[in-house]
């Protein structure tokens, strides 16, 4: 009998989330074809190194890719690639697809994983040859090489991807200047202490970080970029400028199928499932509820590998039809050349923070709190407290704010039941 060409799952976005869901459906035992559609010409690749090790030329193209071929082959997934959705409509269980290609896929089952894009530099100037930015492995190939022979970098933006590629910059000799346009670095994920931390930690290696300030132009002769201008009037010489200033979540699709869309991402409940009760949606293209959000207002965005692998998985388990919660611990790590930070949990709510360690012999732990109530951990330099805290989080556990500064005791040890510390 011919098979039902339109009983098959249609996986949008061939990122993280895209092949963590693909990968979460055939560990969950569903057997149904899936056809996972991806606009880049690779196969699913990590996207991490490509502002850090990849840059300094430490890892090869192929080493990226998550998958060969058989893979795919071997699951029963069809792995388009270079083919973009283009036009979705599903009414109930019956949907189709248009590629730009002009292929038609119907499917009846449907997961949004299209990611972010990156925002461009709004100012004259910000497309000339020299100024780059960094989502895809494409991007990367394009800036490695001027990367490496670069005099003087300005780096736009002093968020993670800016300030790991600022660092990767600094380590292979250019002169660099991170230009951020709020008064700290990091200042929509960290704490303001380590936000500090940071900012001395690229200084002390010969990074000038300015703050509080906008590039008005980007200065250019014969098509390539020799500098940036600034708001107060100074130059910033530069043969090679990264914008580092966000990224748009791609709700395009989402927005052709009247899902509900809030500028944050494509709008998803704890399940990942998006408001037509039918599609999912994952990664960083989606806006959802996060228990681990204490303090913080409405739903969260988050960009990060953890939070795509783990969304995803759930929107797995809702689209094989066992709903499970998407309740995971936030965490992610950034590598500025030899600084490792280590996050987990979301500290943008806390009322106290305890500072361990040594700050200025970049090996310290922020713990944050709320209410009393452990929420956050970031760390440089020291992974065990990292893992101690994240682990009590996972258990809905704490550690004592007044112990928890002194190093000399694990904080393994200090776990304890969250009822214990409650001061209501
Ligand atoms: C340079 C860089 C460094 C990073 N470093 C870290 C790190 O150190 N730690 C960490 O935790 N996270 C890091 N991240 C973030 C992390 O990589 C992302 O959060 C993660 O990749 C999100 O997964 P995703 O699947 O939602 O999106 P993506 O991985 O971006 O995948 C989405 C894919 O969908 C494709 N797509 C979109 N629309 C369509 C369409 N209509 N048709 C077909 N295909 C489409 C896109 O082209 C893309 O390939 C980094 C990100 C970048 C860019």
């Amino acid at each position: 009998m011919p098979r039902d060409e339109s009983a098959r799952t249609l996986v949008v976005g061939a990122g993280q989330a895209g092949i963590s869901l693909v990968t979460a459906l055939r560990e969950l035992g569903d057997t149904r074809p899936v056809v996972l559609v991806g606009d880049e010409p690779e196969p699913p690749y990590e996207r991490p190194p490509l502002s850090k090790s990849y840059l300094r030329g430490e890892h090869d193209r192929d080493s990226l890719v998550f998958h060969d071929t058989a893979w795919f082959a071997d699951r029963g997934v069809e792995l388009v690639t270079g083919d973009a959705v283009v036009a979705i409509a599903r009414r109930a269980s019956a949907g189709s697809a248009t590629l730009a290609s002009g292929r038609t896929v119907a499917f009846d089952r449907l997961a949004l994983t299209t990611g972010a894009v990156n925002r461009a530099l709004p100012v004259e100037g910000g497309d000339l040859a020299g100024v780059h930015t960094v989502r895809t492995l494409a991007d990367a190939d394009l800036l490695a090489p001027r990367l490496r022979a670069a005099r003087a970098v300005v780096v736009v933006g002093g968020g993670f991807i800016g300030l790991e590629i600022a660092a990767g910059a600094r380590a292979l000799g250019a002169a660099v200047t991170v230009v951020e346009a709020t008064g700290r670095l990091l200042g929509r994920s960290a704490s303001p202490l380590l936000s500090d931390a940071v900012h001395d930690a690229h200084e002390r290696r010969g990074t000038r970080i300015l703050l509080a300030t906008n590039p008005v132009r980007v200065l250019g002769d014969d098509g390539n970029v020799t500098g940036v201008e600034l708001g107060d009037g100074t130059t910033v010489p530069a043969d090679v400028v990264v914008v580092g200033i966000g990224a748009v979540p791609r709700t395009e699709l989402a927005e052709q199928l009247g899902l509900l869309v809030e500028p944050g991402g494509i709008v998803v409940d704890g399940q990942a499932r998006t408001s037509d009760g039918l599609t999912v949606a994952a990664g960083d293209c989606t806006i959802g509820p996060n228990p681990f959000a204490r303090g913080l207002p409405g739903p969260v965005r988050l960009e990060s590998v953890p939070h795509a692998t783990d969304q995803a998985r759930a929107a797995a388990a809702t689209l094989a039809g066992h709903p499970t919660a998407y309740d995971r611990v936030p965490w992610f790590w950034s590598d500025q050349a030899d600084l490792r930070l280590q996050m987990a949990g979301l500290p943008q709510g806390a009322d106290q923070t305890v500072v361990r360690g040594d700050v200025a012999a970049e090996r310290f732990s922020l713990l944050s709190y709320r209410d009393g109530l452990l929420i956050a951990v970031e760390s440089v330099g020291a992974p065990a407290d990292y893992l101690a805290v994240k682990r009590a989080l996972e258990k809905g556990m704490t550690i004592p704010a007044d112990a928890a500064a002194d190093s000399s005791v694990p904080l393994k040890r200090l776990i304890t039941r969250a009822r214990d510390t409650d001061p209501s």
